[in-house]
């Protein structure tokens, strides 16, 4: 990667507040066009570090750049290069989302169309409806209209989809994904796994202020490379094989089911570790004992409930 395909550098970075070591020498890169998601419990300090790179909160220690400049002291034309929905909704007053949109454009060197933006985040119908009226979900669309409105080259979202229905959710990946298709890059902490899975190029586990795993989603804590459960019915039980080969496994099953004659294999199923099950032992929450432990990113614990599965029944 050279330095011009990297839109974020962030190398040691420490805050503390009072003796809490919020972020505690965090490292991260975020290329140029990628969605990067952020994934981590509460108080993981997502929050402190996106507020850090957007130039709100100041660090202890560390190296950051943003779009090439330290946002410590970056100015103007910086700030405009970049978009932020921010975790808590701006105090909307009594503005219409119209009047609003068009006000926040007046801001920028190049901003988008106004009008485009409230189509584009599914308000169109409200566009004069004062947002003091709108429901927290719309709220939230209405920050995000204004964190793409003056078209940054880089958008910044905390938590963006919290509050939002199944719908609005879908809608908003929709949006997401087309700026990523406009090579807008975008940098987003969600609590939702199936948002970073859907949206991310890549995803970084935060956990106690440190990055403690980073990758594709399929192949977040060697994810894709883990074995995969069997299970079948045989006479009345619950049957189950841990396996790197499943294809094989289930070629042998039907064989023995006689499948090549119309048989089937009762109850067949393949299980691997969702994104949930490598997150939760990631972060320590699975009962496992997390990253720390032997065998880390353990995972196929939580596989569909199959539990420590053992060869059985062969
Ligand atoms: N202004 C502050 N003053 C004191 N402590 C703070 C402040 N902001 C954050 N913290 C603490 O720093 C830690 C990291 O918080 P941060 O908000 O960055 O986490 P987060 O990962 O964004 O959490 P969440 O998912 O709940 O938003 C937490 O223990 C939090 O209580």
């Amino acid at each position: 990667m050279t330095l011009t395909d990297v839109a974020v550098d962030v190398r040691g970075l420490r805050k503390s507040y009072g003796d809490k070591h919020a972020v505690d020498g965090l490292d991260l890169r975020v290329r140029r066009g990628e969605v990067f998601a952020v994934l981590g419990p509460n108080g993981a300090g997502k929050t402190t570090t996106v507020e850090i790179l957007e130039g709100f909160r100041d660090r202890d220690a560390g190296q950051v750049s943003v779009l090439g400049e330290d946002p410590a002291t970056a100015g103007r034309a910086w700030r405009s290069r970049i978009g932020v929905v921010m975790q808590d909704s701006r105090d909307l007053s009594e503005a219409t989302v119209g009047e609003l949109v068009r006000h926040f454009a007046g801001y920028y060197p190049a901003p988008r169309d106004p009008d485009e933006v409230i189509e584009a985040v599914g308000l169109r119908d409200k566009a004069r409806t004062r947002c003091r009226r709108l429901s927290g979900g719309q709220r939230r669309r209405v920050d995000v209209a204004l964190g793409i409105i003056g078209d940054p080259e880089l958008l910044f979202l905390d938590e963006p989809t919290t509050g939002f229905d199944p719908q609005a959710r879908r809608a908003f990946w929709e949006l997401v994904a087309g700026l990523r298709r406009g090579g807008t890059t975008v940098l987003l902490t969600t609590h939702y796994l199936d948002e970073a899975e859907q949206l991310a190029d890549r995803v970084a586990v935060v956990r106690d202020g440190q990055v403690v795993a980073l990758g594709a989603p399929a192949d977040l804590g060697g994810r894709a490379a883990r074995q995969a459960v069997v299970r079948w019915t045989q006479d009345g039980t619950t049957r189950e094989v841990r396996t790197d080969h499943p294809t094989r496994t289930v070629a042998e099953l039907a064989g023995l089911a006689g499948v090549a004659a119309g048989g089937e294999v009762p109850g067949l199923q393949v299980l691997r570790a969702s994104l949930e099950d490598v997150y939760l032992s990631l972060i320590g929450a699975d009962g496992l004992g997390g990253a720390d432990g032997p065998d880390g990113a353990d995972g196929l614990g939580g596989a569909g409930g199959v539990g420590a599965a053992e060869e059985q029944g062969r």
